[in-house]
């Protein structure tokens, strides 16, 4: 890429913008030499072409990934912990480029941009430290004259498939734990947004990781999954993204019986009690649904507010929706960036159209923003009720749904009531009814009296079809490692 046109973009480290993919540490075009465009969701502008690679390269990628393996899983925990960290400074020392472009090919505020890379460096600073901790144990033998241990060891070549709501903490947060157990990594990065990941791998190369331990593709998703998932090199997949592809990785998985990380989609129940506190509550929701326009896993998807407390919450609510401010990320004061896509808007404008064709009300939005585009005002729906679309399927809008309810086993049914499990969310000061619904809700992680509940530090994952494993935490490591039963005769 021409030096006009990474400058045109306004980063102070031009060398950041990459338009190629990276295998066996060398920038290459697809062999067919097909690219195609990456695009500003907030202007349409194109940013980049990227190669439109597949099966073929992807291949090469898995052998560049399993040449690098036997150098990367010797060194020692403290090397791959060295030379994460230094990776880990070079995000943070280039936070504003690395934010700038996220927000170009995203579309968030470069407010919330900041807030990502800050996020996305925090999984590998957490993982180059739990790295030396990859603890093995010593078993009492049952037996006089043996010895029982367990080592663990990296699983080996990992397949990464990340979505564009994240384009860096996604990637990071699996990187982090596959790089630090020693494992060597083919990611493939969302068609929407390659930019940023193209960015992590030139300063992973100036860290002094080595060649072949990162590989990125671009392309077509079903060739790069379908290669990946066939290959018996990759021993591991780990993606992040909707219900419907990880099903279908889980499926094509199946005959090389591969380790499976899947964070998949949600349906977050947002409950807010009578007894709760209503400040809190108000900004919990605007925190939790707000957050990229409502384009994450863990957005309240379902707001639930009891009878006695309902008018007095929406109507605080709509006071604090009415003052976010939509436009271009990379304006001051925007809070509230496009969605990623036009297809993404109209799915929106979809669910709304049932939702008030099935007698909801309309409280403020409802309709795309005068902006054009991928905008969609920031919208409240009240009187939402099971039978409408928007109460079971993922949003991934800027959209609260709320339905009234009365009393916790009510809520509880209703909250239960989804085949998704990822986050659930409620705000009460009572504390039997803390445990029993904190207890209750059929999700891998709740928010009590919270709505922002993500960290490195712990685990973060889903049940039933919202997917497997955890990422970050100590568990995240072990998702990267195989636990290796030794049993010695000692005579
Ligand atoms: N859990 C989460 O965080 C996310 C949930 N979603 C949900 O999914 C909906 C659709 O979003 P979308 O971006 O289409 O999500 P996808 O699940 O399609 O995309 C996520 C990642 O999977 C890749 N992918 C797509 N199809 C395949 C395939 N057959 N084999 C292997 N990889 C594949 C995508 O590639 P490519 O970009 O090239 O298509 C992308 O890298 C959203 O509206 C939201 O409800 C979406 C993103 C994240
Ligand atoms: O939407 C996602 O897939 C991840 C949510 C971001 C986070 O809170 O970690």
């Amino acid at each position: 890429m021409g030096a006009e046109t990474q400058n045109k973009l306004g980063l102070c480290d031009t060398d950041l913008l990459r338009d190629r993919g990276v295998i066996a540490g060398v920038w290459q075009e697809a062999d067919s030499g097909e690219r195609f465009a990456v695009t500003n969701p907030a202007t349409g502008a194109v940013l980049a072409h990227v190669p439109m690679m597949g099966a073929a390269e992807t291949a090469r990628a898995i052998d560049a990934a399993s040449a690098a393996l036997p150098g990367w899983r010797a060194r020692t925990a403290q090397d791959r912990a060295t030379l994460l960290l230094r990776w880990r400074d070079l995000m943070l020392d280039a936070a504003d480029d690395l934010a700038l472009l996220l927000t170009l090919e995203q579309g968030k505020s470069l407010a919330e941009s900041r807030g990502e890379i800050t996020y996305g460096a925090s999984f590998i600073t957490w993982f180059a430290e739990e790295a030396r901790r990859a603890y093995g144990d010593v078993i009492p033998s049952p037996k006089p004259g043996s010895r029982l241990i367990t080592i663990k060891q990296p699983v080996g070549v990992v397949g990464a498939i990340t979505p564009w709501n994240f384009p860096n903490a996604m990637i990071t947060r699996k990187l982090g734990p596959a790089l630090a157990a020693g494992c060597t990594v083919v990611l493939k990065p969302a068609e929407a947004t390659p930019l940023s990941a193209f960015a992590l791998a030139v300063l992973a190369e100036r860290a002094g990781i080595p060649a072949g331990v990162i590989n990125i593709v671009t392309g077509d998703p079903v060739e790069i999954g379908g290669a990946l998932t066939a290959s018996p090199i990759v021993r591991k997949i780990s993606f992040t993204g909707s219900t419907r592809v990880g099903r279908l990785l889980m499926a094509q998985s199946a005959p090389t019986v591969k380790r499976l990380s899947l964070e998949l989609g949600g349906n977050a129940p947002f409950i807010v009690f009578n007894d709760a506190e209503m400040g809190p509550a108000v900004a919990g929701a605007m925190a939790s649904k707000y957050r990229n326009s409502g384009q994450t896993c863990v957005c309240a998807n379902r707001l639930f507010v009891e009878d006695g407390i309902h008018d007095a919450f929406v109507a605080e609510l709509r006071a604090a929706v009415d003052k976010l401010r939509v436009g271009h990320g990379v304006e001051a004061g925007v809070n509230q960036g496009p969605l990623i896509n036009r297809a993404a808007v109209e799915k929106v404008e979809e669910l709304v159209a049932d939702a008030l064709a099935k007698g909801a009300t309309l409280v403020t939005g409802g309709k795309r923003h005068a902006l054009g585009g991928c905008f969609y005002e920031p919208t409240i729906l009240t009187g939402v009720t099971g039978d409408m679309r928007i109460a079971h399927e993922e949003i991934f809008g800027p959209v609260a749904a709320i339905q009234r309810f009365q009393g916790e086993e009510e809520v509880l049914r209703l909250a239960n009531d989804t085949e998704f499990g990822l986050a659930a969310y409620f705000y009460s000061r009572d504390l039997g009814r803390i445990w029993r619904v904190a207890e209750g809700l059929e999700s891998g992680m709740v928010g009590v009296n919270e709505g922002l509940i993500s960290t490195e530090v712990a685990p973060f994952g889903g049940v039933k079809q919202s997917g497997l494993g955890r990422e970050g935490s100590s568990i995240g490591l072990d998702e990267y490692l195989e636990v290796k039963y030794i049993s010695m005769a000692v005579g």
